[in-house]
């Protein structure tokens, strides 16, 4: 190694057609390298020399250049993406005004130094509980000062992207409380709820029991002589576990407990409104014991708790009675109709659906910024490595993922939208509709959230090693996302309450054939028509959404028939693939309504936008997928006579498909509008210098911040100390 001094010296490297330079500036416990290569290409005779461009600065030509190639004009799609989805006072907001109010909302929240994200990566869990409650109580302040209504919150939500435990007040507690207390009890809490005087939980799942709610064993047994409510934890298994917010957070809970009657009839599980802490000092209430479950795999700034109730009492009106009631002196009157109960669940499994389209969304930007900065492998004559997204094995990763968060976004929309107008329809027992929606919340809840997990962790692995510091902020995001599989029904359970619910409709159009179907089960249409109908494969068919779509429906109307028809068949995998085949289907025609207004587009937006849905319904078929199984299962897919793989032109056009969406991919995920704040990660800069922000954040890591290691002095210097002695008296090798 050669002592520079004071003074700049080169050193030169020369190898076949290469020579590196390396200079190093400044003194020397101080100097700056600088490093860079020249190539030296042979031209026919001559020779030419090319100097290789700073890659850092390079990142930042290649950002403009993506997105100087975009074909389509950026705010008609983002005003696409915002969509019309919301109603005030009446009038249908456009997905431009929609847009404005986000950014609106945005602009606020920046301002805030409690909303800064700068420090989160580096606290610990109580600092990360404690920011968590700064957070919300700011949010809860800004909701006041500017009066958003409950969907501009949700979008402040959606911008901020932090995992809070006023989301189970908001999403589980508040909805459960409204929705299904008597008109007493909603009247007398509506307001503490809605101003956020209390703090909710909702407790269901119990260390012993989760999915089978039936087997829970807290008990409320009625005392007619007080009119009260016992709450009461008979064993250790009967505590509750898991609840967000309820550790160190909620002043209140629903509880739901096996109502137990006087002379001691157990009916089954109930829900229970119960007050957990003071309202003074915030102290359990006597008989309580709950805290926080510990450290989890993610969601640190959350404190799902559990609890354990020692015969705690409650006033008879805390029942929550709109349904099933127990009378003041002890008589148990049935709810009409227990499926009321559903609309809990409903409401929350309806938001899942566009929380997973923005997650995907956040994930998806950062991943193809990132792969269109980053250059990897063989070098071009300008001396530039290829852009990774140039791959085929990355874009056809990573477009995908892109065109399903589109998918999903447009599909909460549509989501919330029908489960506010049947609950509307709920509350005035028209309860028509509600298997369906159920089951068709159950669907996509299983769909949008496996997809999501995939999605995040495919995002992250396209980003090589860096995608594994938190800094690239996916694998924070898949950490705290994780649990959707699980939470609001387990998704295997979920599974097979979609197959149930496909069976009987499959049952009914049976014996009542004429039975008009609901939007979920209408693939089953197709079987009423009789065989003759089905698709005839062709190359071109893969251009073609209606006939992807098609496809699709037939796939799961012949995969409902099969399993209706061999009940006793041995497939332990029957409800997976029977779900996916039903809800594939529902998503696949969503996607057909979407597609056929595109027309109202100007033909550039358009033509990249049926490119974009064209992707996720012909990768529904994809290998891997349960889809390509089914339809050769079922013959849907047949080989041409001069082919040998049937599957062939279906992999051509997604490839083809992908390389028109290629060129407009960082437009795309432009189009979400999410600024580098919000975004928060240093893979996902939008100028694209992504170099330069994973050095700025390492420089923050706090055991960068002095020059000798913490734990120097008690554990690294003896140890090395030892180590040295010790080969400085060792003679021979060991
Ligand atoms: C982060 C997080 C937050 C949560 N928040 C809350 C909350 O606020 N309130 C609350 O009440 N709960 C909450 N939960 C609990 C959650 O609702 C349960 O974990 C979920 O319902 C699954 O129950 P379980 O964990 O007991 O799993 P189990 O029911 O024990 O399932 C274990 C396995 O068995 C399978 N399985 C179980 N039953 C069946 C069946 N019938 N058919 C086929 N397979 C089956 C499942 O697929 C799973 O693989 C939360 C959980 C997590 C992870």
């Amino acid at each position: 190694m050669k002592d520079f001094g004071q003074a700049t010296e080169t050193v030169q490297l020369e190898g076949d057609g290469v020579t590196f330079q390396a200079r190093a500036v400044g003194p020397p416990a101080a100097a700056v390298w600088e490093l860079w290569f020249r190539f030296t290409l042979k031209v026919g005779n001559g020779t030419s020399t090319t100097m290789a461009p700073d890659l850092n600065a390079q990142t930042a030509k290649d950002m403009q250049e993506a997105r100087d190639k975009v074909s389509f004009d950026l705010q008609t799609i983002r005003d696409h993406l915002f969509g019309e989805h919301s109603v005030t006072n009446g009038a249908a907001r456009s997905g431009r005004r929609n847009w404005e109010s986000f950014e609106q909302i945005e602009r606020i929240l920046r301002k805030e130094p409690v909303f800064d994200k700068s420090s989160r990566d580096f606290i610990g869990r109580v600092e990360a509980y404690k920011r968590a409650l700064a957070i919300t109580k700011r949010l809860t302040e800004l909701q006041r000062l500017h009066q958003w209504t409950s969907e501009q919150a949700a979008q402040a939500m959606l911008i901020l992207s932090e995992t809070l435990p006023i989301t189970l007040h908001d999403f589980a507690f508040e909805p459960v409380l409204l929705g299904q207390g008597s008109t007493d009890l909603v009247d007398e809490y509506w307001k503490l709820v809605a101003h956020k005087g209390i703090q909710g939980c909702y407790l269901q799942t119990e260390l012993g029991h989760g999915t089978n709610v039936a087997r829970l064993e807290t008990t409320a047994t009625y005392i007619p002589e007080t009119e009260e409510f016992e709450l009461h934890s008979p064993t250790l298994t009967s505590t509750k576990w898991w609840i967000g917010a309820l550790g160190k957070t909620a002043t209140h809970g629903i509880v739901q407990a096996k109502l137990v009657l006087p002379g001691g009839k157990d009916v089954g599980p109930h829900l229970f409104l119960v007050q957990l802490r003071s309202l003074e000092d915030h102290s359990l209430y006597p008989g309580i014991t709950a805290g926080d479950i510990g450290p989890k795999a993610g969601g640190a700034a959350l404190d799902n708790g559990f609890a354990r109730f020692d015969h705690v009492r409650i006033p008879w009106k805390n029942m929550l009675s709109k349904f099933a009631t127990v009378t003041q002196d002890g008589r148990y009157i049935q709810p009409q109709n227990p499926k009321h109960s559903f609309a809990g669940m409903m409401y929350i499994r309806a938001s899942m659906v566009t929380t997973a389209g923005w997650t995907l969304a956040r994930g998806i930007t950062i991943a193809i910024r990132y792969a269109t900065v980053r250059r990897q492998g063989e070098h071009d004559d300008r001396g530039l490595e290829r852009q990774v997204i140039q791959y085929p094995s990355t874009y056809y990763r990573l477009l995908p993922i892109l065109s399903r968060s589109y998918v999903f976004i447009a599909l909460g929309r549509q989501t919330t939208k029908s489960f506010t107008a049947s609950a509307e329809r709920i509350k005035q027992g028209d309860l028509g509709y509600l298997a369906e929606i159920h089951a068709m919340l159950c669907g996509l809840k299983v769909l949008v959230s496996t997809e999501t997990i995939n999605g995040l962790e495919t995002a992250r692995r396209a980003l090589g090693g860096h995608g594994y510091s938190i800094f690239a902020g996916i694998g924070r995001m898949y950490a705290d996302y994780l649990p959707a599989a699980t939470f609001e029904g387990d998704n295997f359970v979920l599974d097979g309450q979609v197959v149930r619910a496909a069976l009987k409709s499959y049952n009914f159009l049976v014996s009542t054939p004429d039975r008009p179907l609901g939007l979920h089960s209408s693939y089953l249409r197709l079987l009423r028509a009789g065989m003759l109908n089905r698709p005839v494969i062709s190359a071109m068919m893969w251009q073609e959404h209606a006939a992807i779509i098609h496809l699709l429906e037939w796939r799961a109307a012949l995969s409902v028939q099969s399993a209706a028809q061999n009940s006793d068949h041995p497939d332990a995998g029957i409800n997976y693939r029977l779900s996916k085949a039903v809800t594939e289907a529902f998503v696949a025609t969503q996607v057909g309504a979407i597609v056929s207004d595109l027309n109202q587009l100007s033909p550039n937006e358009a033509s990249a936008l049926k490119d974009l849905y064209l992707l996720v319904c012909s990768y529904l078929i994809l290998p891997r997928k349960a889809a390509l199984v089914d339809l050769l299962a079922f013959s849907l897919l047949q080989r041409a006579p001069d082919q040998t793989d049937p599957t062939r032109d279906l992999r051509a056009a997604i490839n083809a498909v992908c390389l028109r969406l290629l060129p407009n991919a960082v437009g795309f995920t432009d189009a979400f509008t999410f600024s580098d704040w919000s975004l928060d990660s240093a893979l996902g800069v939008s100028n694209g210098r992504v170099y330069e922000e994973l050095w700025k954040r390492a420089q923050l890591e706090p055991l960068n911040q002095t020059n000798t290691t913490p734990g120097y002095e008690e554990s690294l210097k003896p140890m090395l100390e030892e180590g040295r002695r010790i080969a400085s008296s060792t003679k021979s090798r060991l």
